[in-house]
C-alpha cells in the first residue's frame, strides 16, 4: 500500500503502528495478527535503493492472534489454518474490530479505548483482573494514579458496588479521587475516619521498631519482650471474648496489653535507687509517675563513694532506650497505632478496626498513610496486609468472612516499597505471601510500581494481567518484556514512547494484548503537576504561618 495513513470511509488508519491490528482473508475466515515489528529490509545498501525497492523491502512482522467468522462476525482466539505466501494483508475497520474486542457486560467493565481507534472501547474481566492479580507498572509521570483511580471508578459504576477494594496509599492521592464511592481513613484525621493500627497487634520486636527505631539496648529489649509476653498473658486470663490458653501466648501473639504501664515499669526499674540494694521494700522513690501520662517515677540520686542511697539492681541497664520509648509514644505521627486499647471486659476490638479497613458499606476503602515516615508506614502497612491475609486464610468459603466467601483486592502503590528484599521482614513477607497465595484464598493484588525492575520475579509471574504504561528506563523495559508473553515482546518495543495515559495490556483479563489509551478520571486523583503559573502572577511572598500553625497542631 502506497502511504501509511489512508482515510477509509471517513477514518484515518493509521498502517502499520506497532501494537495495531491486520486482517488477513482466508476462505470463510478473516485472520487477525497484531503487528509487532516494521522494517525495512537491511540487505539493500542506501547506494543501491531506489524509491521502487525501498517500497518493496518495507515489511511488518506480525502474531496471528485469532479468527473472524465471515458469516457471523464472531471473533475466536486461536487461527484454524495460516496465510500463503503473496496474501493480501489487510488494515482492520471499526467493524472488524468491534467483533473482536468485547464490550463491557455483567463480567467485564470498561477500562478505555484502542489507541488506533477511539471508537472501540477496551474493557477488562474483573474477576481475572481481581483475583488472578494485576500490576500497573510506568515511570513517574506515566498515569498510574489516574489509571488506578479510573479503572475503580469504572468498575464501581459498572456494577461491583459491594467489592471490598483496599486502597494502600501512602502519599494521600486517591481521597479526590474515590471519596464518593470510597471511605477516606487517614493517619491525622479525628473519630471515625482516623486510620488506626493497634501496636499490640505486632510482634514486640516491630513495636520497639516504630516506637523506639535504630537499635534498642539488648537488655531493654528482652525485658521488654518478657513483660509483654507477661501483660499478654494476663489480658487473656481476663478477656471475656478471648478464648485462648494463656500459657501459649508469646510476645508475637495480637493480644491487647498496655504499653505504657510497660515502658512506666522499665524505665522505673533504669532509675531505681534503694538504701539496701536488694532490697525492693527500700526503694528511695520520690515521685510514682504515672504511666498514662507518660510521667517518669523519680528516684533520690544514689550517694556518693557507696553512701546509700544505693543504685537499684537494674540502674542504668537500658541505656537511654526507655527515654526514646517515652518520645515515642509522645510523637503525634505515631499516635495512630496507639488506638485502639483493648478491653477485657468489652468486644474484639479487631473486628471494628479491621471493617473500617475494609470500607464498611463502601466498595473501597482507602488508607491514607501520608505523613508518616516511611520506615514507620511501612511497618503499619505491613500489619493490615499480614492480617487482612490470616483473616481470608481463616474464613469458611460458605461463612461470612472475607477471601472466598467475598474476595478482597488490595491496591499496592509503590508496591516495589513492601515486595523487595530490602523491606522490612514483616511487611515483605506479608507482601509477597499475598503475591504467591493470594489467589487460593481470595486475596487479589493490584500491584503499582515505577520500578517494575525492583519486584522480586516471583511476585511479577504471579500477575495475571499487566498493565505496562510509558517506561523509559531500560532496565524496567527489560524486566517487563521478561514478563510479558513471547507472542507479545515485539510490541514492548513501544513502551519508552507510550503516551501519557496509553497502555499496553496483556494477560488474563484482556481478549488479546492490546495498546490503549485508559479513561480520565472523574474526578481526578491529586496527581497534577504543580503549575509555575504563581511564578509569572503572584508577586507577594509566600506566607507559612497558617501552615506552620496547622503543622504544630497535631502536636497538641
Ligand atoms: N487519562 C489521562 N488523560 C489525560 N491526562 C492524564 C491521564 N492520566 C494522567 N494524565 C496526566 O498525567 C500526569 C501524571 O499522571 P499520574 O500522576 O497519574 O502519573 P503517575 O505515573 O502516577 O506519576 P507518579 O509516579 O509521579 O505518581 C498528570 O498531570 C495527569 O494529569
Amino acid at each position: 500500500m502506497a502511504g501509511t495513513s489512508p482515510i477509509y470511509r471517513g477514518n484515518l488508519h493509521s498502517i502499520g503502528q506497532v501494537g495495531s491490528l491486520v486482517r488477513i482473508p482466508q476462505g470463510l475466515v478473516d485472520l487477525v495478527a497484531t503487528v509487532n515489528k516494521v522494517s525495512i529490509t537491511e540487505s539493500v545498501t542506501d547506494s543501491e535503493m531506489t524509491a521502487a525497492q525501498i517500497d518493496d523491502e518495507r515489511g511488518l512482522r506480525v502474531e496471528l492472534i485469532g479468527q473472524i467468522d465471515r458469516g457471523t462476525e464472531q471473533f475466536q482466539r486461536g487461527v484454524g489454518s495460516y496465510p500463503g505466501l503473496n496474501d493480501p494483508v489487510h488494515f482492520t475497520t471499526s467493524s472488524d474490530l468491534k467483533s473482536i474486542f468485547p464490550l463491557s457486560d455483567g463480567e467485564r467493565f470498561r477500562a478505555g479505548c484502542l489507541s488506533v481507534d477511539e471508537d472501540i472501547p477496551v474493557t477488562l474481566n474483573a474477576e481475572q483482573l481481581v483475583v488472578q492479580h494485576a500490576a500497573i507498572v510506568g515511570s513517574t509521570g506515566s498515569g498510574k494514579t489516574s489509571a488506578v483511580s479510573s479503572l475503580l471508578q469504572n468498575f464501581v459504576k459498572e456494577g461491583w458496588n459491594a467489592s471490598n477494594i483496599i486502597v494502600i496509599d501512602p502519599h494521600g492521592e486517591y481521597a479526590t479521587a474515590l471519596e464518593d464511592i470510597a471511605s477516606v481513613l487517614s493517619v491525622f484525621a479525628d473519630g471515625d475516619a482516623q486510620l488506626r493500627v493497634p501496636y499490640w497487634a505486632l510482634p514486640a520486636e516491630e513495636i520497639l521498631e516504630i516506637f523506639v527505631g535504630g537499635q534498642p539496648n539488648k537488655t531493654f529489649q528482652n525485658r521488654f519482650e518478657e513483660l509483654i509476653t507477661e501483660a499478654r498473658g494476663d489480658f487473656a486470663k481476663e478477656a471475656e471474648w478471648l478464648d485462648i490458653d494463656p500459657t501459649a501466648v508469646s510476645s508475637e501473639t495480637p493480644i491487647p496489653f498496655d504499653i505504657r504501664s510497660i515502658w512506666h515499669k522499665i524505665d522505673a526499674e533504669n532509675r531505681e535507687t534503694r538504701q539496701v540494694t536488694d532490697d525492693p521494700e527500700t526503694a528511695c522513690q520520690t515521685d510514682p509517675g504515672d504511666a498514662g501520662d507518660l510521667e517518669p517515677a523519680q528516684y533520690e540520686p544514689y550517694g556518693p563513694a557507696g553512701q546509700p542511697p544505693n543504685k537499684g539492681p537494674k540502674y542504668n541497664h537500658y541505656g537511654n532506650s526507655p527515654e526514646h520509648l517515652r518520645l515515642g509514644l509522645l510523637d503525634p505521627q505515631l499516635r495512630f497505632f496507639q488506638r485502639p486499647l483493648g478491653d477485657p471486659t468489652g468486644e474484639d476490638p479487631l473486628v471494628e478496626v479491621t471493617k473500617g479497613w475494609l470500607g464498611g458499606e463502601k466498595p473501597i476503602s482507602v488508607l491514607d498513610f501520608s505523613g508518616v515516615p516511611n520506615q514507620t508506614a511501612d511497618i503499619a502497612i505491613g500489619v493490615v496486609l499480614d492480617l487482612l491475609f490470616e483473616l481470608a486464610l481463616r474464613s469458611d468459603a460458605d461463612g461470612r468472612g472475607i477471601g472466598r466467601p467475598s474476595p478482597v483486592l488490595v491496591v499496592l502503590e509503590e508496591a516495589h516499597r513492601y515486595l523487595s528484599d530490602s523491606a522490612d521482614g514483616l511487611t515483605r513477607d506479608a507482601a509477597n505471601r499475598i503475591a504467591r497465595e493470594g489467589r487460593k484464598y481470595g486475596v487479589g493484588l493490584l500491584a503499582v510500581t515505577q520500578r517494575p525492575k525492583e519486584l522480586p520475579a516471583t511476585a511479577l509471574a504471579q500477575c495475571g494481567t499487566l498493565i505496562s504504561l510509558r517506561l523509559t528506563n531500560s532496565e524496567d523495559q527489560g524486566t517487563i518484556k521478561a514478563a510479558l508473553p513471547d507472542t507479545v515482546t515485539g510490541i514492548a518495543d513501544v513502551l519508552p514512547s507510550l503516551r501519557t495515559h496509553e497502555a499496553i495490556i496483556s494477560g488474563e483479563a484482556v481478549e488479546l494484548p492490546v495498546r490503549a489509551f485508559l479513561d480520565k478520571p472523574n474526578p481526578w486523583p491529586e496527581a497534577e503537576d504543580p503549575s509555575l503559573e504563581p511564578w509569572r502572577s503572584n508577586p507577594e511572598a509566600p506566607d507559612v504561618e497558617d501552615v506552620l500553625t496547622s503543622w504544630r497542631d497535631i502536636y497538641q
